[in-house]
């Protein structure tokens, strides 16, 4: 049976765009958001100007009753990382048993290092578990311009209702059956993204910054292998594509929360100056301390983690790591 209607948790940037992909390749969309002033907006005006201005948001439906979403056929789970397990019980009140949902946020759980995939089987046991991961700017999707994701399902039927219910030309999504995989990339680049803007911002070159992507992915590989993912699958957009086009571009909010650090701002002045969320702040110190629960050598994100947490400053944090003893590169 495949999926003809979808809802989708959460009107950010990331779920507004995912909500116009889906309704381009013709589902019956529901939007929910937690923002009277969002549902309006979408349902009157078609617009999101608080998250996703500029795009057109036509033949979706906003909603705030989160019982709308459970009657869809499958469910995009976009609330960011740190509120998902409140929009999940949330859901959990009212969905059927086995209802399929896609986690499509990049991040860890703070308060429990737990991934969005734990979060959603203590929520709803029943659940149908599916990651959406990989290089994918909400605007470009809105925009419409081609883009290629991980679609990691539990089985390949799961995959294939998915694939079949948002794919498109200018939305490629490539099956994977490494749910692990897929989440793990997505949340530690977000890290190292901070660490790449930092080098921007402080004017290092491009060879540190070069030198960051090449290291970083040696962590995050360490660490998603430790959580149990597939190695390959990290080489894929879910992990080096993500990290790639994260560390690449301002656009990414990580990346231009590291520039900011690096110019000078401060962690506070930073967040007080922007609406979109930031998932790098809450994930960096959940990766450090999964990095020394697991006994993974992660020194860039540890040391972000020590940045955000403004325990040391970027100079302190930049020559720590220039410090390191010589090693073998693997
Ligand atoms: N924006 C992108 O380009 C993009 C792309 C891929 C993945 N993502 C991921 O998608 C997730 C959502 O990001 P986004 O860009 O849509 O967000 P956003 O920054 O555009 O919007 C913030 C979202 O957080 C919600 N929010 C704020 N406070 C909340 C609270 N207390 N409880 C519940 N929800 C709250 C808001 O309602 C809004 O939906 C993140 O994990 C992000 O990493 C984003
Ligand atoms: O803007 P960011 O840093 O949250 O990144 C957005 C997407 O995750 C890029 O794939």
């Amino acid at each position: 049976m495949s999926f003809e209607t979808i809802g989708v948790i959460g009107a950010g940037a990331w779920g507004t765009a995912l909500a116009i992909n889906a309704q381009r390749a013709g589902r019956n969309v529901v939007l929910w958001a937690r923002e009277q002033d969002v549902v309006d907006a979408i349902n009157n005006d078609q617009k999101n100007p608080k998250y996703l201005p500029d795009a057109a948001v036509e033949g979706i439906r906003a909603t705030s009753d989160m019982a709308e979403i459970a009657k869809c056929d499958a469910v995009m789970a976009v609330t960011p990382a740190q509120f998902m397990r409140g929009s999940l019980e949330l859901l959990g009140q009212s969905a059927p048993e086995g209802i399929s949902v896609m986690l499509c946020s990049k991040g860890f759980e703070a308060s429990s290092l737990k991934m969005m995939t734990d979060v959603l089987s203590e929520s709803i046991p029943s659940a149908v578990i599916s990651v959406l991961s990989g290089p994918s700017f909400a605007k470009d999707v809105a925009l419409g311009l081609p883009t290629a994701v991980t679609l990691a399902a539990s089985s390949p039927e799961e995959g294939e209702r998915w694939m079949d219910a948002i794919g498109r030309p200018e939305f490629r999504p490539y099956f994977s059956d490494d749910l692990i995989g897929a989440e793990a990339g997505g949340a530690v680049k977000n890290v190292l993204a901070i660490a790449c803007g930092i080098v921007e911002g402080k004017g290092l070159g491009k060879s540190a910054h070069a030198a960051l992507i090449s290291r970083g992915f040696a962590e995050l590989t360490r660490l998603g292998v430790a959580l149990g993912a597939n190695a390959e699958t990290l080489k894929g957009l879910c992990g080096l594509g993500d990290l790639v086009l994260t560390c690449s571009s301002t656009q990414s909010r990580n990346m231009s929360f590291g520039y900011a650090l690096g110019q000078g701002q401060t962690v506070s002045q930073i967040l007080a100056s922007r609406t979109a969320v930031t998932e790098g702040v809450a994930t960096a110190p959940a990766i450090a301390a999964l990095a020394k629960k697991l006994d993974v050598e992660m020194p860039i994100c540890e040391t972000v983690a020590e940045i955000v947490a403004e325990r040391i400053t970027l100079s302190q944090g930049i020559e720590a790591l220039l410090k390191r003893p010589f090693k073998a590169e693997n």
